[in-house]
């Protein structure tokens, strides 16, 4: 199962060998649990753990290799951050998208061998969402040869790149170009922001960190200001626009080819967020086949509380989510990487479908993992509760993933524009133009659903059902918003009024697709027994998620009422179909004990002994009295005994 989870017996052994390794290397553990650390604790601890990273990674993972880099930061640093986070997840994916190959040559080579830190400096206090409107200008000075960037006002300021207020000494930075009096919107620059030797902020720079945040602690998010500071023509990121010594501008063969370090993100962080997912239901899920408390039946003991159909039912959908979104993930990778060879030899023609599809799954799969690891962190209980769980710091990361790379409302617009021109197409008869992700919408499908109706139908039902609610929903919410616009309402403002129904289309796309992908994987799996247990995760999946969207379904009469009893039906006899198999499957993750950071969710199940080992090394607890106690209560209790 392994080898499904990580795509292959290599990827799955490389694994187990990167992780026993690091189990031999007491250097590279937490020298005390995170949450007993303050924020500056926790910086200085990273840094010491990187900078012996740096050294001996080569000695443990291939460092070339994404998915080994991954893994070792998540075992060695966590998921709270590091002081190099942006340098490998945007920095470099910057440059490497970005910057020419004489560019390439000058810094790519630094950054490889972290002789600079970089980071991707393109939100502002003010903006963030909309990049037509940020504020920092890059000015060409025609007689230096040098763009000059500037902050005009406070909204103005770089905020929340992650580790640029006090890692980085360089950014790939994101401002409006002005040559000769013409904006030429936002492009980006590579600029030094501190002295290579001292680290102290360059002349023209204001910089700093903007503060504790939900989560994410260990990444020193920063703020950002210029003064008329200078940097040179040539770096500006020339591989796909230039601009010449006489201020010429080539513009690039695709207006937004500058937001590939974003598209970069939002296709790798799909993974992300299914690992942070299944990470927090293993330490639930285990957690939930220790813990006993009341009983089914009054005349047996007390049962683990997974036996309860409710905890099965708050945790099990969440564990079918998390490989959709793993296998989902996958595909979304090797389509990125494709789009991306083709873009750099100048071929854009996909990058709309790419645009649209990483949105779209970037909102849905943030969302549901949100709503996932919170479900898992009620059903532990109080525990679930305790730092000791881990699983509030997993869900205070995760979430964070429905803000950055584009606030998810506004990604699923973006999907919903990719739609309503397919709609266009469907309506005006030029379905055979539609891409293959669209496809369906030009399909007539049946006039109602056939599950239940036909035996041995495998999936294919439930897929045209599935078709069916998001190919309805985008007609009708496209048909909004085409007759809004024909009783003369401007396209801006008819849009603005539509974009509920428009979202929903957009989530409805979005939740073909992640189904779609875990037929196509349980489709290709040769071994039986693997095949048989996700088969069993993925009828839950395609039941659970069907109940939810029922609505949609129903309304047309495409689901009839018999129908919906049998899908119910289905989701119990399924969830209690996965009970036996359902700590294997979160165990199959092959998340070590070092990288759960879980006193409730260990390996070896001794729970109690654990939280209590846990609780009594909590520095609370290293005096019997504190100074809170003998300098304010002790005198409040004595003078009100008086
Ligand atoms: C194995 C694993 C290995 C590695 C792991 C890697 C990753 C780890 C995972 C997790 C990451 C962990 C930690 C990282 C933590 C934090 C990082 C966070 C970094 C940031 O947040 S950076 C800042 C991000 N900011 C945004 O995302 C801003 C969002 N806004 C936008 O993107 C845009 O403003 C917009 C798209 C909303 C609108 O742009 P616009 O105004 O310029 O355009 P229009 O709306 O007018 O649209 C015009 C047209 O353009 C099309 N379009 C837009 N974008 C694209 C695109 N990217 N590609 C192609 N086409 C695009 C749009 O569809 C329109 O087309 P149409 O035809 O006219 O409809
Ligand atoms: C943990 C974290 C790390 C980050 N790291 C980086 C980084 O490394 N580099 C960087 O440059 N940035 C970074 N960011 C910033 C992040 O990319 C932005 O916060 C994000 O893009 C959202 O933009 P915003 O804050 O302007 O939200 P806003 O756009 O102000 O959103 C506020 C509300 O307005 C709504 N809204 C806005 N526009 C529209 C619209 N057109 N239609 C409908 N609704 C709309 C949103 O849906 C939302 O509900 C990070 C943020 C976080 C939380």
């Amino acid at each position: 199962m392994a080898a499904q989870i990580w795509g292959s017996e290599k990827r799955a052994r490389r694994r187990r060998e990167i992780s026993a390794k690091i189990a031999q290397m007491p250097e590279l553990h937490d020298s005390k649990p995170l949450p007993f650390m303050t924020r500056e604790e926790k910086i200085m601890e990273s840094a010491r753990k990187l900078t012996i990273l740096t050294e001996k990674m080569g000695q443990i993972i291939d460092p070339t290799d994404p998915a080994e880099l991954y893994h070792l930061n998540n075992e060695v640093l966590g998921l709270e951050g590091n002081p190099m986070a942006l340098h490998g997840v945007m920095f470099i994916p910057a440059l490497s998208a970005q910057a020419s190959d004489e560019q390439q040559a000058k810094w790519l080579p630094r950054a490889l061998r972290r002789e600079i830190i970089g980071t991707y400096a393109q939100t502002e206090l003010g903006h963030g969402t909309n990049l037509q409107n940020l504020e920092t200008t890059a000015t060409y000075d025609l007689a230096t040869q040098e763009f000059v960037l500037h902050t005009p006002q406070i909204t103005a300021l770089k905020w929340w790149p992650g580790n640029l207020g006090k890692s980085s000494n360089y950014a790939v930075v994101v401002a409006h170009m002005i040559i000769k009096a013409k904006n030429y919107g936002p492009h980006p620059f590579m600029v030094q922001l501190r002295d290579e030797k001292t680290h102290e902020p360059l002349p023209g720079i204001t910089i700093g960190d903007i503060g504790p945040k939900m989560a994410y602690n260990i990444v020193d998010n920063g703020f950002l200001g210029f003064n008329k500071y200078r940097i040179p023509r040539t770096n500006l990121l020339m591989r796909h626009t230039k601009v010449e010594a006489d201020g010429t501008y080539i513009k690039p063969p695709h207006a937004k080819i500058n937001y590939s370090a974003m598209v970069h993100v939002r296709a790798y962080m799909l993974t992300g967020q299914a690992i942070m997912l299944a990470s927090a239901l293993n330490i639930a899920t285990r957690y939930s086949s220790v813990r006993r408390q009341g009983q089914i039946d009054k005349s047996q003991p007390e049962v683990k509380v997974l036996e309860y159909q409710t905890q099965q039912h708050r945790l099990f959908p969440s564990i079918a989510r998390a490989y959709a979104f793993q296998f989902a993930g996958a595909e979304t990778v090797k389509l990125y990487e494709h789009v991306l060879k083709e873009m750099k030899s100048g071929n854009v023609s996909l990058m709309a479908d790419l645009h649209a599809l990483t949105s779209g799954l970037k909102s849905v799969v943030t969302y549901q993992t949100g709503e996932g690891i919170e479900q898992a962190r009620m059903a532990c209980g109080g525990h679930g509760y305790s730092m000791a769980s881990y699983i509030s710091e997993i869900y205070g990361v995760a979430i964070g993933g429905c803000t950055y790379e584009g606030e998810n409302m506004v990604m699923l617009l973006q999907l919903a524009r990719y739609l309503v021109k397919s709609a266009a197409l469907v309506k005006s008869g030029q379905s055979s133009k539609l891409g293959p992700l669209v496809a369906y919408l030009g399909v007539k499908s049946e006039p109602t659903s056939l599950i239940d109706r036909i035996p041995n139908s495998g999936f294919t039902e439930y897929v045209k059902t599935f078709q069916h609610v998001s190919k309805r929903q985008t007609l009708k919410a496209a048909d909004m918003f085409f007759g809004l616009m024909e009783k003369g309402e401007k396209r801006e403002i008819a849009w603005n009024k539509c974009s509920v129904e428009l979202n929903r289309a957009s989530r409805l796309h979005t939740r073909l697709f992640i189904v779609e992908a875990f037929v196509r994987r349980v489709n290709e799996i040769a071994d039986i027994r693997i095949k048989e247990a996700l088969t069993d995760l993925l009828h839950l999946h395609v039941n659970y998620e069907l109940l939810d969207i029922a609505s949609y379904a129903l309304e047309d009469g495409f689901l009839s009422a018999s129908q919906l009893d049998y899908i119910r039906d289905q989701v119990y006899l399924y969830l209690g179909k996965i009970r036996p198999n359902a700590v294997s499957l979160l165990d199959s993750w092959e998340f070590s004990d070092i990288e759960l950071r879980s006193v409730l969710g260990r390996r070896d199940g001794n729970v109690y002994e654990n939280l209590f080992k846990w609780a009594k090394s909590s520095p609370l607890n290293k005096t019997d009295v504190l100074s809170s106690v003998t300098q304010y209560l002790k005198p409040m209790m004595e003078k009100a005994r008086l």
